[in-house]
């Protein structure tokens, strides 16, 4: 058996009509953390969107957490995104609910009935970004690193096969993105897969890891040199 959470070969990645990524095989082991990097406009989120089924592959072979990428139906969508975790740049956290209510809505439409079991998994997933003291604020009584760490805990409700975050550090300043970088890796140590796009060049070179890079339309794995 494979040890797979993501395999892609000879895939192409669209925008509408127009190509982004051409002849993209890569592919993801379960617990790797990997990051995704490559100039503005070189493809990053359009590849990220493809695994998340935001952008149908039109060309070539994917897997991702047991789906086929080239077969996905509209319908398979909601239940591919309960396998994976989805981390954005601008947190989308809901506004009008606490950060309690944010959690349980994902929880309830995702199909979650039991009160007890609920709160339980509520309580252990703040507690895994460390965030359990504030789970009565509303997003905008929070600062940017605690709203992102929210969104973490929101991904992890689910117990994803694969984590998505796309720019995840982009809205945050130095000091707060190693901050929730921290966050990303203890979880990576505690078992989940990890696929980060950014930009944060000095995040890479802090904790080196696996390093794929969009270039040319094309996406492939570099060998970091570590300081
Ligand atoms: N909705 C869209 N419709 C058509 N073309 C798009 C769309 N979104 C992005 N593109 C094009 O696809 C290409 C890749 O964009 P993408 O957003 O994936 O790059 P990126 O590497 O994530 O950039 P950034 O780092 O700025 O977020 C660009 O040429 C962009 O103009």
């Amino acid at each position: 058996m494979s040890n797979h959470v993501l395999y892609l070969n000879d895939a192409s990645i669209f925008q509408g009509d127009n190509l982004v990524l051409s002849d993209v095989s890569v592919s993801i082991e379960k617990g790797e953390f990997v990051y995704l990097i490559g100039k503005t406009g070189t493809g990053k989120s359009s590849f990220m969107k493809t695994l998340y089924g935001d952008l149908p592959l039109q060309k070539g072979q994917g897997h991702i957490v047991g789906y086929d990428l080239a077969t996905l139906k509209e319908r398979d969508i909601p239940f591919l995104r309960r396998k994976l975790g989805v981390v954005f740049q601008d947190f989308k956290l809901l506004n009008d609910r606490t950060v309690h209510s944010n959690l349980d809505f994902v929880l309830k439409a995702t199909g979650w009935k039991d009160k007890v079991a609920k709160e339980n998994r509520i309580n252990e997933v703040l507690a895994k970004v460390d965030m359990k003291t504030k789970a009565f604020k509303y997003p905008y009584q929070l600062s940017g690193g605690e709203q992102q760490r929210i969104a973490i805990a929101r991904a992890l409700l689910n117990d994803p096969e694969l984590i998505l975050a796309d720019e995840p550090t982009g809205n945050l300043d130095p000091q707060t993105s190693v901050e929730v970088m921290e966050v990303l890796r203890e979880i990576n140590k505690n078992g989940n897969t990890i696929l980060m796009a950014t930009h944060d060049y000095a995040l890479l070179l802090k904790y080196p890891s696996k390093t794929l890079k969009c270039e040319d339309s094309q996406i492939f794995e570099v060998v970091q040199k570590t300081v």
